[in-house]
């Protein structure tokens, strides 16, 4: 017992010792009470007072920065502790859970923005609030010249750097503003780095000290040292799990900064995802696998950005900091050799680095292509079978493949000998010149002073070996980072071609492709100069569907010197134009805007394969442009027409109602109030009611499946029709709609479409639909074309002529009868 309050009596004049020995303070009559602010005072003092001794100096900072740190992340974690609490208490979420169930996952506010709720774990309560900001498209305007003129006026070819213009214009789409949230991660990712550096100083001098203490054998000393160690552990580990997290979530922001401004350009009302096939860089390997480059090689760029600046940043800042340090103990003689030793390996590694951006930019390319031949084989698995196309695709896939191994190996293969000499130079040579210098300021001491201080000796070397050591890996990173930014200048590249291309086709003056120095574009009829290739014009909102003096020319490099299928186009839909265009007006109910029309219009276009049927529909959906200038094409709003195309889309991974409803969302459908009483109505109307058969009451429309799969292709042209019956649009241009459709049930959707009075072009190759339609327009091949009123002389002519051929065919049918029964006697007797 005695033993035990005598060791208790020793431990606590050790702990009250501690502090006068570690500090210089005594705490001695002190009241608990006070003891806190009197520490924290008095080491306060220490690092402000410059005559207080150095080891007392150091201490004091090393437990105000750790004490700074503790609060700091104590502080945090407590707010964020309240917050949690506070939200629960306003949601209501203690105790009962909200009766409300959310139906739909996003919600378009009045500015443009869009709230989306997204489930972040398995409990399906638990959704995140996603915000996205509304499309400026001011900003595209502008940023268009910067992608189109870059390189074009060079200030100077010495400083001109190609890789660094991309990258400053690509810098303003992942830090868009100043005060950007990506500007403050930036800035933090600084500071921890600047504190990592400064933390490595410390533990450098107390890496010294703590050799001096054992090799001196001072026991406490050493104890009080140990201390500090592990007290400056906890900021030194804090600091570099930060600067993990914070690349990692720098390179996560820059990821959707991106990956929404391609998609914004991407996915629009100007059909860039169509129009790319007709750039002139269409064939690169960047947009041919546009899915690829929006994927992976976005995130691939993103990741290599965040890791170069990380691995310039650090061993900067260290080079800075050590060099400085470093001066006082080698001088300036040991801190130039060692800068000169520098720029000898960067020179020779640099000129020894092999061409990795290129490489990396192919290998990204192979992938992308072996990829997508994948992608290829999933969509058309029937087609491949029927035809027994096995053998043919994996020879196809294996080249593919093995072309990636190609390269994937050749990028490997290429690094062997450069980190070979990498390794050589960094690792060996550095370290052994790193003692050299390290020894420098001993043996000039002890040369000069003739005296050999062993303790004090060995605590310099250790604090510059440590330091040099460091010094060392901070050059050695910075070098290793040449190939870094080789493989970053590669992935920049592929990045600034895309949104380049995306920043073309999305413009308003897209030419399609068309080279303009080909281009005889001078010469006019009035003599005016223009570097337009695509000079026709639209005429928007018009009550009809009309076609003036239009060629139609298959787009290409040649602009309007291309392939001309059809010459100048001519024809107006309905004939006589609608005089009620108040009509027109989106506002009015749907009902409504089908009734007092008059019978509805229609035009049948006929031609040979390949006479540029389709693409006539690809004017009126503008996705064709209009070469020749006094071509004008008129169409109405786009809520008023429809196209339907060869073949029928169905949206991946949609619902059936997602399908009747396309090109609607479900939250629009939802949102204008539509009704499912709505959907099973119209599928009645097309005779596809049966498959709500096969759900539970409505329960089929809320059914997902691969739809192009699970309907027939019948099935598939009549959800057309449905499509048409829900949006009610007063155009309608069907391409092929009805090719795979019973006769019977194609008579009754054409007289549905008339019953219902809608405006339609039928695009197809069967003279047998005349019958439902007012007009027919003939693509006769080489350019001519033929209009027929189908109420006209000329067309009832054309008919009578008809029924003058079938009559005399029917005349024969006696001759032909008698052939019939003399061949089956002769079948008889064999
Ligand atoms: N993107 C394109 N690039 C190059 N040529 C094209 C392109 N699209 C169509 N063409 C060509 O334009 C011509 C007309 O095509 P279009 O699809 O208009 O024919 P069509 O009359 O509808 O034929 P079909 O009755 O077979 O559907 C075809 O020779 C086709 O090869």
């Amino acid at each position: 017992m005695a033993e035990t309050s005598l060791s208790a009596e020793k431990l606590k004049r050790l702990l009250l010792r501690l502090p006068h020995e570690c500090l210089g303070l005594d705490l001695s009559g002190i009241s608990s009470s006070r003891l806190a602010k009197t520490v924290l005072r008095h080491l306060w003092q220490l690092i402000r007072n410059p005559n207080s001794a150095v080891t007392h100096r150091k201490r004091a900072q090393i437990i105000l920065i750790t004490l700074a740190f503790s609060a700091a992340t104590a502080g945090s974690g407590i707010c964020y502790g309240v917050y949690k609490l506070l939200a629960n208490i306003r949601t209501g979420a203690f105790g009962r859970k909200p009766v409300m169930r959310r139906t739909r996952s996003q919600v378009m506010l009045a500015n443009g923005a869009r709230v989306m709720y997204v489930p972040y774990d398995e409990n399906a309560d638990n959704k995140k609030r996603v915000f996205i900001r509304p499309k400026n498209d001011d900003r595209y305007e502008h940023d268009k010249f910067l992608f189109k003129y870059l390189g074009k006026n060079k200030p100077s070819q010495l400083f001109y750097s190609k890789f660094l213009s991309q990258l400053s214009i690509i810098y303003r789409i992942l830090v868009p503003t100043f005060t950007d949230r990506n500007s403050f991660l930036l800035a933090f990712q600084i500071f921890f780095l600047v504190m990592r550096t400064w933390l490595s100083l410390f533990v450098a001098r107390l890496d010294g000290q703590i050799v001096k203490d054992i090799i001196s054998g001072k026991g406490r000393k050493f104890l009080v040292d140990l201390l500090c160690w592990f007290l400056i552990a906890f900021p030194a580990s804090y600091t570099n799990s930060a600067i993990k997290f914070l690349q990692r979530k720098l390179s996560l922001n820059f990821r959707i900064n991106l990956t929404r401004y391609i998609h914004d350009m991407y996915l629009d009302k100007r059909l860039s995802f169509y129009k790319l096939a007709f750039d002139n860089q269409a064939s690169s390997s960047v947009i041919a696998n546009i899915d690829n480059s929006i994927t992976n090689d976005v995130t691939k760029f993103c990741d290599a950005i965040c890791s170069v600046f990380a691995n310039i940043a650090k061993p900067v800042i260290d080079l800075v900091f050590f060099s400085v340090y470093l001066r006082d103990n080698l001088g300036t003689f040991g801190i130039v050799g060692i800068f000169v030793n520098y720029f000898i390996t960067g020179y020779i590694l640099k000129r020894w680095t092999p061409p990795l951006g290129k490489l990396v930019s192919k290998r990204s390319a192979a992938e992308g292509d072996y990829y997508n031949y994948h992608l290829n084989l999933i969509n058309n698995t029937e087609e491949i079978a029927f035809y027994h196309g096995t053998k043919v695709e994996r020879t196809k896939v294996n080249a593919l493949y093995d072309y990636l191994m190609e390269q994937m190996l050749l990028v490997d293969r290429v690094k062997i000998n450069y980190n070979i000499l990498e390794d050589y130079v960094l690792k060996y040579t550095w370290s052994a010149l790193g003692y050299v210098f390290a020894s420098i300021p001993i043996v000039v001491t002890t040369y000069s002073t003739g005296i050999n201080n062993e303790e004090i000796n060995m605590r310099e070397f250790i604090v510059n070996k440590r330091l040099m050591l460091s010094l060392a890996d901070a050059g050695s990173r910075l070098m290793h980072s040449i190939k870094d930014i080789a493989q970053l200048t590669g992935y920049t590249n592929r990045i600034f071609t895309l949104l380049a291309v995306l920043h073309r086709v999305h413009s308003t003056d897209f030419n399609y492709g068309a080279a303009i120095d080909d281009l005889d574009l001078k010469v006019d009829e009035d003599s005016s100069f223009s570097t337009e290739a695509v000079r026709g014009t639209v005429q928007k909102g018009f009550n009809g569907i009309r076609f003036e003096n239009i060629d139609v020319i298959i787009p290409s490099r040649y602009g309007k010197e291309g392939t001309k299928l059809i010459n100048k186009l001519r024809f107006q839909i309905p004939p006589v134009p609608l005089l009620d265009s108040a009509n027109s007006d989106s506002q009015i109910n749907l009902s409504q805007k089908l009734m007092p029309q008059g019978p509805g219009s229609s035009m049948l276009i006929l031609g040979p394969n390949g006479s540029g049927k389709t693409s006539i529909q690809r004017i009126i959906a503008e996705i064709w442009p209009i070469y020749n200038k006094n071509g004008l094409l008129s169409v109405p709003g786009a809520a008023d027409l429809f196209c339907v195309p060869q073949r029928a889309y169905f949206i991946q991974g949609g619902t059936f109602r997602d399908q009747i409803i396309y090109p609607m969302s479900a939250d629009t459908f939802y949102d204008a109030g539509h009704k499912d009483k709505e959907l099973v109505h119209i599928l009645g109307e097309v005779k596809l009611d049966y498959l709500l058969k096969r759900g539970k009451g409505w329960q089929y429309l809320d059914a997902v499946a691969e739809w192009k799969d699970v309907l027939s292709g019948g099935e598939r042209q009549r959800m057309n029709f449905a499509r048409i019956m829900f949006h009610k649009p007063r155009f309608v241009v069907l391409d092929e709609a009805t090719n795979a459709i019973s006769s019977d049930m194609e008579d009754y959707l054409f007289n549905l479409l008339k019953r219902y009075r809608f405006n339609f072009i039928t695009i197809s190759q069967r003279p047998s639909l005349i019958k439902y339609h007012d007009l027919a327009l003939d693509i006769e091949g080489d350019e001519t074309w033929r209009l027929q009123d189908l109420g006209t002389d000329e067309a009832i002519t054309s008919i009578d002529k008809e029924i003058e051929t079938l009559q005399e065919k029917l005349e024969n049918v006696n001759l032909w009868e008698q052939e019939r029964t003399a061949l089956s006697r002769k079948l008889a007797y064999i």
